[in-house]
């Protein structure tokens, strides 16, 4: 049997959490999260929006039907770190690749196994999303963990996207990807979608593909007139890590594109950027919501649908000027969910549309997003 290397998390309150390293070694300091869905773990580990956030995961076996390539939403690992409560010893799926620890040591994530989820959860619950740190090693010093956790101040006021982002433009090859899944050389491309990538998750660029869309996608400061030399149909904004305040380029580049009238869709940190971009404001929630059931009432149709989410910021409602309508809400503490401009073909959506925690409830807003896109050519 090999050698279990002792792991110790540290919260910035002092609390201490003794487990087993499953991941690299050394240590990692962020933002501690809990994330209740029960599938998922690898588009968790792999969504930009987790960077600089240690993420436990309520669900107590992680690690079941281990990794594969397919299953990642971005280049890499973009999670700080990982807190579980039981790797199981082994992996199976027909899909599996490697474990999950493998996968854990080959990206170089510090993780911790074998601590009480439910206990931190609860902590995380009471007191709020708090600086924490993982370090590994058979002789840990708990105070200086302590210290390191404290050290990671405050995810409030982190401008991330433009660390996340991708260095230069690229196309997502919409031709190639359609033919491979059995649409007609003659069905391809309608529209031209210049995305700005502030952390983007691949199912979104896939979604969009899907519906026809040629798609370019643009670093996170990349200014408005280098995104309308493109001569685009529609804008996106993607998801992506960190406070969105900060982002001046962002919102001011959207603000531009807002002159435009050009449609614009945004999803999470998009959808907060183009809040800020329309004169709202946004804060920091006490632990955000993180999971993959989260019921969100469109307040239009009054459907309630079942979503996917992983926020720790929101748009505010009371800040919002009156050319922005809240389209969109929380079932769980009625925040704003989504919002539409009255006077641009402006809207974005605060949870993921594009994961599918199951059901595909969501799916309606790309398609709202290609509608807008026909109506102005
Ligand atoms: N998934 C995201 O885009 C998250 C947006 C932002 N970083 C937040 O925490 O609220």
């Amino acid at each position: 049997m090999s050698h279990t290397k002792s792991a110790l998390l540290a919260l910035a309150d002092g609390t201490l959490f003794h487990g087993v390293s499953i991941g690299s070694d050394g240590h990692t300091i962020g933002e501690v999260v809990f994330n209740t869905a029960m599938t998922g773990y690898q588009e968790i580990l792999t969504d930009p929006s987790y960077y600089k956030q240690l993420v436990t995961l309520t669900y107590p076996h992680i690690g079941n039907v281990g990794v594969n390539q397919e299953d990642a939403e971005s280049r890499r690992v973009f999670a700080s770190g990982l807190i579980i409560r039981n790797l199981p010893l082994v992996a199976s799926n027909w899909r599996s690749e490697q474990s999950l620890s493998d996968y854990l040591k080959a990206n170089h994530v510090v993780a911790i196994a074998d601590i009480d989820t439910r206990k931190l959860t609860r902590i995380l619950r009471e007191k709020g999303a708090q600086p924490g740190c993982i370090i590994t090693g058979d002789q840990i010093d708990a105070a200086k963990a302590v210290e390191l956790a404290k050290s990671f101040g405050s995810m409030a006021g982190q401008d991330l996207a433009k660390v996340v982002t991708c260095e230069q433009s690229y196309t997502w090859n919409t031709r190639e990807w359609r033919l491979g899944k059995g649409y007609t050389e003659q069905s391809t491309p309608g529209f031209h979608v210049v995305a700005f990538d502030y952390g983007v998750k691949h199912n979104i660029l896939r979604m969009l593909a899907e519906r026809g869309c040629k798609l370019t996608v643009l670093p996170a400061t990349a200014t408005a007139e280098e995104a309308l030399r493109h001569q685009p149909d529609g804008i996106f904004l993607s998801n992506g890590p960190g406070d969105p305040e900060p982002c001046d380029y962002a919102i001011q580049a959207i603000r531009t594109l807002l002159d435009k009238n050009l449609p614009i869709f945004g999803i999470c940190l998009g959808h907060q950027l183009l809040g800020l971009a329309a004169g709202g404001k946004t804060s920091k929630m006490k632990f955000g919501h993180h999971g993959a059931n989260h019921p969100v009432q469109d307040l239009d149709t009054k459907q309630v649908m079942i979503t996917s989410q992983n926020h720790g910021f929101q748009v505010d409602e009371a800040s919002l000027p009156a050319n922005v309508r809240v389209t969109h809400r929380s079932l769980f503490d009625g925040t704003v969910q989504g919002i539409a401009l009255t006077d641009k073909p402006a809207y974005s959506f605060q949870g993921h549309p594009e994961a599918s925690p199951g059901p595909h409830d969501v799916a309606y807003l790309f398609d709202k997003f290609i509608k807008l896109m026909a109506e102005r050519k």
